[in-house]
């Protein structure tokens, strides 16, 4: 990387003016959790209530990413690693555009959430973990990748063969096992009110 004959070019509006227009604050909504955990499902409920009440969003989920952006990478740990660095670097911009962002992603790794994190700054990068064990998942199957890895067909596979590292401070958990999925999406748009956000 070099980065010796590049300068920063400072633009005359900022993220706290595209904020004030917007009416609201911006943060990065870091859904993380096993394959079939439910950040897909939860994360849309979300951006949609996020959006009924009149705030600017944007989504960005692992299997849509993987078909564009980040089309060139697989599951290894490296490949893993670099989708979760650009991830971050997308999500910091948009951001930085004054939106409420969430992230649906595996993120295996706590080095990699933690350097995600690194990028905002204090309070904006909000880690949901989404809590249900691997025999749940492996119960709900949405995609059938679970029972490729029984067949032998899917290596590498979050939880399985390959590690998920689970959080251990997150600011919010949700048990998909004992919550409805409404009840799920009231307790992150609290979140968003309480600490003035929305
Ligand atoms: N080996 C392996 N392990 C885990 N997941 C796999 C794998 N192969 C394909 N898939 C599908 O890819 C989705 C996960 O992509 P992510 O970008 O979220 O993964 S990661 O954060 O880089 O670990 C994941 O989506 P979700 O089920 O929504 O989590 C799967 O549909
Ligand atoms: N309480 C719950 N919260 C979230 N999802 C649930 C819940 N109960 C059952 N599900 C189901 O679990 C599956 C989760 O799949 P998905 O959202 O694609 O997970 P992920 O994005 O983590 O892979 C969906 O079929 C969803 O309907």
């Amino acid at each position: 990387m070099n980065q010796k004959n590049i300068t920063w070019h400072e633009g005359k509006v900022q993220k706290a003016d595209r904020q004030h227009l917007n009416g609201h604050k911006s943060a990065l909504l870091w859904f993380t959790g096993l394959s079939g955990s439910g950040k897909s499902t939860i994360s849309v409920e979300v951006e949609r209530k996020l959006h009924e009440l009149g705030h600017h969003t944007y989504r960005l989920d692992g299997d849509n990413i993987r078909h564009g952006l980040n089309g060139d990478l697989a599951f290894s740990e490296e490949d893993r690693t670099e989708n979760i660095r650009r991830i971050g670097e997308v999500s910091k911009l948009f951001v930085d555009a004054g939106i409420i962002t969430l992230a649906a992603f595996i993120s295996p790794y706590k080095k990699d959430r933690a350097f995600a994190r690194s990028l905002l700054p204090d309070g904006e990068f909000i880690e949901i973990y989404i809590q249900a064990s691997i025999e749940t998942c492996a119960s709900r199957d949405p995609k059938g990748l679970y029972k490729k890895v029984k067949k032998g067909e899917l290596k590498n596979f979050s939880g399985i063969d390959s590690p998920y590292e689970i959080p251990q401070s997150p600011e919010i958990v949700i048990d998909t096992e004992n919550q409805r999925i409404d009840e799920s999406v009231l307790q992150i748009v609290n979140y968003l009110k309480n600490k003035g956000f929305i």
